[in-house]
């Protein structure tokens, strides 16, 4: 039986992590002009997402998406083809107007993840950035119209390849965001967690 495709990435093997991945350049798809952004340091919180915003490449069911600091994001080339795909999300995906992928989304209003950008580190030229440690909105695939009696072998193969399905977010980020909200609502001391 064929195996479920998840992301090219991941479908026939990862390639290898090198911890001492430290950033590099994303390249978009397009074959000439690229748009080029730059970022400096390691990538964090790597995951495979379902949801139907964040950009996948052709036949991929999730997405696979990091985060970096916004102040390690540098535009190099080309940022004139990029525009954002919707200026009221959370995430502001700017994507290639040409080609289509997304090449940063920033966080700017106030939220936990501000200051933070989102990344697809498949379109980093350089290898050896982190495999996807956990799968964020699993259910959520079923709303690009994949079949719902399909999820069990979705989530059996996610665990196969090590990789947790969450619903949401994995417990950590999850823990993260209402410790935050939890101390601006003043339900926890904000010298506390
Ligand atoms: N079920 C929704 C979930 C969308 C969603 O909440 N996506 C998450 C993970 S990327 C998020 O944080 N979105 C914020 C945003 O899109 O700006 C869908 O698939 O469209
Ligand atoms: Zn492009
Ligand atoms: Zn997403």
């Amino acid at each position: 039986m064929p195996s479920v495709a998840i992301h090219p990435s991941l479908d026939s093997g990862f390639q290898a992590t090198d911890a001492a991945f430290s950033g590099g350049t994303l390249v978009c798809n397009c074959a000439s002009n690229p748009v080029k952004v730059r970022i400096r340091g390691d990538i964090a919180h790597n995951h495979a997402c379902g949801c139907t915003k964040c950009w996948k490449p052709d036949g991929a069911v999730f997405s696979v998406v990091a985060v970096a600091p916004t102040d390690n994001v540098e535009i190099l080339e080309n940022g004139d083809k990029l525009a954002v795909m919707d200026p009221a999300a959370l995430i502001l995906r700017h994507a290639c107007k040409d080609c289509g992928v997304h090449m940063y989304g920033p966080v700017e209003r106030d939220h936990p993840f501000k200051g933070l950008s989102f990344l697809h580190p498949e379109r980093f030229q350089e290898t050896g950035w982190a495999k996807p440690g956990f799968a964020a909105f699993v259910s959520s695939i079923i709303e690009s119209g994949y079949d719902p009696a399909k999820m069990d072998g979705v989530r059996g193969r996610l665990r196969e390849l090590g990789i947790e399905p969450y619903d949401c977010l994995n417990p950590g980020l999850m823990d993260f965001i209402a410790t935050w909200t939890a101390k601006k609502s003043g339900a926890l001391k904000t010298d506390t967690a």
